[in-house]
């Protein structure tokens, strides 16, 4: 007989794109993203991180203060690194599954790679402008945006 304690697709893809937030330095905030086909397959995956080169001793993670010396210039966003690591691959109909919603530029770059499904877990920026401009996107571009409900609290990755 089979194993009924197993994990659902939806719980695999967003608890891969959670262990990839997990390698992100930024102590506010974590994302990840996993990038996935109509197959369920996994195309792609990323997180949000400091562009190459830039490392992260020499680069600030501040959210406030003068634009040049916080994150914001410098990082690039799960999304963008998860469609980016695909390399060029067709993303047309793929899925991605992210933590967060989508920021407006993110969103752009979804539409645009041809991905036609958003997965996420959290939307703690749905009042912002750039959230609101993410939305009236993806419904004008018939992106589906799907809020998955925890319908388990965790997962646990055993070593030993
Ligand atoms: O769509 C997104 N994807 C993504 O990777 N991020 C990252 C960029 C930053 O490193 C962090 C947001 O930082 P903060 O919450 O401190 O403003 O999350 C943020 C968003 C949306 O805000
Ligand atoms: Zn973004």
């Amino acid at each position: 007989m089979k194993r009924t304690d197993y994990i659902s697709w939806d719980e695999y893809f967003m608890g891969i794109s959670l262990l990839s937030g997990m390698r992100s330095k930024d102590p506010s905030t974590q994302v990840g993203a996993c990038i996935v086909d109509k197959n369920n397959r996994i195309v792609s995956i990323g997180y949000n991180g400091f562009v190459n080169g830039c490392s992260d001793e020499d680069f600030p993670w501040q959210r406030e203060g003068d634009f040049l010396e916080t994150k914001y210039p410098y990082v690039v966003h799960a999304e963008q690194n998860a469609i980016l690591n695909a390399r060029g691959k067709s993303l047309e109909g793929c899925s991605i599954y992210v933590n967060l919603f989508p920021c407006h530029d993110c969103a752009r770059n979804i539409i645009q790679s041809g991905i036609k499904k958003v997965y996420y877990l959290d939307d703690k920026y749905a009042e912002t402008d750039s959230t609101k401009a993410s939305k009236y996107m993806f419904e004008k571009a018939k992106v589906q945006c799907i809020k998955l409900e925890a319908s388990i609290e965790k997962i646990e990755i055993l070593f030993k």
